[in-house]
């Protein structure tokens, strides 16, 4: 970090003890004047010196005066009469400031400072203030939606006492809609919500809520740039609006993946000091017509499964998906079909890397450029674009795309846990036909830690495009079912596929896009490079800090 130059600097008396206090345009920093051995103080920002702490001037909440406290205005009780001047220090202003507690959860803390005269106190209100005011990438005005149906249904009671105060302490104004019916934050957004008016968007609930937000803003940004969703060659537009997420769902796999928690004080903390996160996001479509958007998994046969079988036992709540999570297994379905993909090349990492894709990843970094070279992939004649495509043909029991890591509590590591946020690709994982004791196996490497594509029957590939067709809507494949005698198979799963109450093994699954069934089988799905931004920074490491002094010129 470069040295910056002081801009404030005084004796001032925190908890009635004398401290330099330093202010430069990057952090507040103050030091006990007088240490002695018995007092060892713990540096904010983790263990810095002994009585010494800052804060980065970018996780200021805010500066506020404190009212006089006096002690005439203290009437009727004994005073402590000054001994000293830091006794008499009657002003005093407090500054909000984000302090990281255990995972990765982050707290509103507060630290007060009095001065012995009121001009100094404003000078550093106001100085504080004036920093505070630099900082562009702070939202002023956001559009929140809340779904009250979400999680445990606790989702207007997390807004209101846990998100509004601190809001309202960073002087963030909103504009709050209560969703009335599925879908109502998406179509809003698409065509009635003034976006020029915000600096983001809010949603209070899951990973379902977020999607509808996604969906909303993504379509929105296209339709007003001229972009044709349906059209699978076209490159989509960034959205301008950054997205927020306060936890009120069953999952909240979005915040574990961009926050580390789900906590709603810590993602309302990420939005007020404004930080940014990119994130790519897959489209989905069937030939030439658009279906959705995706950002976190795409799963056909086992998850597909298990999420069309849960939907049936609604009723169940939450314990629905174990009790069809257990009844997919045991059925061991397994699915043929052609997959298709365009690997990443370049600096893109493998699925196999052992580290892990954390605050400030070099990898997505490194991609924000691939948003260009996607552009200029659209201009390559179709047969040179084909040569890089491999073909895989095979039975699956699950082809799952992973665009992030999807760690969650249940599966610490996720599907795939070296996974990028940003970096224009996903992890396609295809798990061929094996034993169920295997699948089984295979099922366990999502909730321990041992590497999760170390079996002959998996394979992952990093890509950036990927097509799959199930058999029997694959052309090719009809030549094999004749060569190999099997026409009459394909008749009967045809009746089966019409006449699901007959109870035989059907020929396709549906695919689960993030949670959502997807009643298709035949897709293609291209990821879009860094489409969204949300008020996130990635899972931050343990970091060793500077000493703030030594960043303070003298
Ligand atoms: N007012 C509403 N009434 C009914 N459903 C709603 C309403 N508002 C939104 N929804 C829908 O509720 C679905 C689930 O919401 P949400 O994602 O917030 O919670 P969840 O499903 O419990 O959590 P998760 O998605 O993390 O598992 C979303 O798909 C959304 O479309």
């Amino acid at each position: 970090m470069e040295k910056q130059p002081r801009l404030l600097c005084s004796v001032l008396s925190v908890q009635r003890r004398p401290y330099e206090v330093i202010l430069n345009c990057a952090i507040l920093a103050w030091k006990e004047t007088q240490t002695t051995k018995k007092h060892t103080g713990r540096g904010i920002y983790g263990a810095v010196k002994a009585g010494s702490y800052y804060v980065p001037m970018c996780e200021i909440i805010s500066v506020q005066e404190k009212d006089d406290e006096s002690p005439s205005e203290n009437s009727g009780k004994w005073q402590k009469v000054p001994q000293s001047p830091v006794d008499s220090c009657q002003h005093a202003f407090t500054v909000s400031y984000v302090e990281r507690t255990r995972q990765h959860c982050w707290r509103c803390s507060e630290v007060t400072f009095h001065c012995p005269e009121l001009a100094l106190c404003l000078l550093w209100v106001q100085t504080i203030r004036e920093q505070l005011a630099l900082l562009t990438n702070r939202p002023k005005h956001l559009l929140v939606y809340i779904n009250p149906f979400g999680g445990k249904q606790r989702g207007k009671q997390i807004y209101d006492h846990k998100v509004t105060p601190i809001f309202s302490q960073a002087s963030i104004s909103t504009d709050v809609i209560v969703t009335e019916h599925p879908n109502h934050a998406r179509d809003h957004l698409k065509t009635e919500a003034d976006l020029m008016k915000y600096d983001g968007v809010v949603c209070v609930g899951g990973d379902g809520m977020f999607s509808e937000i996604v969906h909303g803003l993504v379509s929105r940004t296209q339709r007003d740039e001229g972009v044709d969703e349906n059209s699978m060659k076209d490159t989509l537009v960034s959205c301008r609006l950054r997205i927020g997420i306060i936890p009120a769902g069953s999952t909240d796999c979005i915040c574990y993946a961009t926050v580390g928690s789900n906590d709603p004080v810590t993602s309302a903390l990420h939005i007020v000091v404004g930080d940014s996160q990119s994130m790519d996001v897959c489209s989905v479509h069937d030939s030439d017509t658009f279906l959705r958007y995706s950002v976190s998994l795409l799963g056909y046969g086992f998850y597909g499964d298990v999420l069309t079988d849960s939907e049936r036992k609604r009723w169940m709540g939450p314990a629905r998906y174990d009790i069809s999570g257990v009844k997919t297994f045991l059925s061991h379905r397994y699915y043929e079909g052609t997959v298709s993909f365009l690997p990443a090349e370049g600096n893109s990492g493998t699925p196999r890397d052992k580290f892990q894709c954390r605050s400030g990843c070099n990898i997505c970094r490194g991609s924000s450029s691939d948003k260009l070279v996607s552009k200029d992939e659209n201009n390559l004649p179709d047969a040179e674009r084909q040569d890089d495509w491999t073909v895989i043909r095979g039975k699956f029991l699950a082809i799952n795309a992973a665009s992030m890591s999807c760690a969650c509590p249940r599966s610490p590591k996720g599907l795939s846990p070296a996974a990028h946020l940003a970096d224009g690709t996903t992890d396609l994982i295809l798990v061929r036909k094996c034993s169920r004791l295997d699948f089984l196996r295979h099922l366990l490497r999502h909730t321990n830690k041992d590497d999760q594509f170390d079996h002959s029957f998996v394979e992952v590939y990093r890509v950036r495009q990927f097509h799959f067709t199930p058999r029997y809507q694959d052309c090719d494949s009809e030549v094999d079912l004749r060569e190999s005698g099997v026409g009459s198979k394909r008749f009967l799963s045809q009746i089966c596929r019409e006449h699901k109450a007959c109870g035989c093994i059907q020929a396709q699954s549906n695919w689960n896009c993030d949670g959502e069934i997807l009643p298709h089988s035949a897709i293609q799905v291209r990821v879009h490079c860094q489409l969204i931004s949300l008020f996130a920074r990635g899972i931050e490491e343990q970091s060793v800090f500077e000493d703030p002094y030594a960043l303070c010129a003298i």
